[in-house]
């Protein structure tokens, strides 16, 4: 039986891409009742009927899944984060990276409208989250600067794109493909005016086995871990920590710690540190409430 990619959901019906077309199928009657759901990015066989539509038999088991955007199988979170205009929010990438993280997603990190931002910044911001172990790709769009680097990131990848508004990412996705922020402006609109109830989720195909998909309101993400999970999602940390005195040092009360003290020595950021601090402390709140 034929396999594909489910690129887009409508009410009720599934487009699904096998490379070449696109098929408009429906889910066999069986899955409402199993309660099995079909997502965006999902695998799927499907029984071909007639020339552009068809029924999905199976779903393929996931690798990932997202409930914001609903999307299966993404591979990659590709954070796009300008330093000026508007400017930087380091503690909101910070975020980003547990989040998409923990859901087993790749991050990497582009850095917008380098032309408007000091070259030392530009420097120290990847300088910090290199260390950290990250991808950082910076660019400057509009004059084209940075755009095959991209390209070569999300190269046989599903990536989902995020970030705040106006950072530049139609910009970046026009860049990559003629018209494709527009495209995904269209869905995001969409949204925004709440004319979709079930939020519409596309994937736009740029090359073979490489899909983009676009993510507005993802940034306001919880960090579903306890607290003592968020460090292993800070990786400069882990260089320092085996020198903490406290096993399980979780790097905050503690008198003596190696990871603060390379805090206090420049080794770790301390912009790094104080998300990672916010978010133990947010966690913490969090866990209290529930009792
Ligand atoms: N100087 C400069 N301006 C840029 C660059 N890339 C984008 N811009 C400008 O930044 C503004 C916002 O760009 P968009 O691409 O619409 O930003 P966005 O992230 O899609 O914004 P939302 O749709 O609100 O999420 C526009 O005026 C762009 O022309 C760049 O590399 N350099
Ligand atoms: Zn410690």
């Amino acid at each position: 039986m034929p396999e594909g990619v489910v690129v887009r959901s409508l009410a009720g019906f599934f487009d699904v891409s096998d490379g070449d077309t696109v098929r408009r199928c429906r889910a066999r009657g069986v899955f409402r009742k199993r309660g099995v759901t079909v997502l965006v990015g999902d695998r799927v066989t499907y029984e071909p009927m007639g020339a552009a539509e068809g029924v999905i038999q199976s779903v393929l088991p996931r690798t990932t899944e997202l409930i914001r955007p609903p999307v299966a199988n993404v591979d990659q979170a590709l954070l796009v984060f300008s330093l000026v205009d508007p400017d930087f929010l380091p503690h909101l990438l910070d975020r980003m990276l547990v989040v998409v993280t923990a859901a087993g997603l790749r991050p990497a990190i582009v850095i917008t409208k380098t032309d408007l931002a000091d070259a030392k910044q530009v420097e120290r911001v990847m300088r910090v989250y290199q260390a950290a172990g990250y991808d950082v790709c910076p660019t400057a769009t509009k004059a084209g600067a940075g755009v095959d680097a991209v390209r070569t990131l999300l190269r046989g990848r599903v990536t989902v794109m995020a970030g705040p508004s106006g950072v530049g990412k139609s910009t970046l996705a026009n860049a990559l493909d003629p018209g494709l922020g527009v495209k995904m402006g269209e869905v995001s609109e969409k949204l925004g005016r709440g004319k979709h109830t079930t939020r519409h989720v596309e994937l736009f195909k740029l090359a073979e086995d490489t899909y983009i998909v676009d993510a507005p309101g993802f940034s306001q993400l919880e960090i579903g871990l306890a607290p003592a999970e968020v460090r292993d999602y800070f990786p400069e940390f882990a260089a320092f920590a085996p020198a903490c005195p406290y096993r399980g040092c979780l790097h905050m009360e503690e008198e003596t710690c190696a990871v603060k003290d390379a805090v206090a020595r420049g080794q770790i950021d301390e912009t790094r540190y104080r998300s990672y601090a916010a978010f133990v402390q947010e966690l913490r709140e969090k866990e209290e409430r529930r009792y």
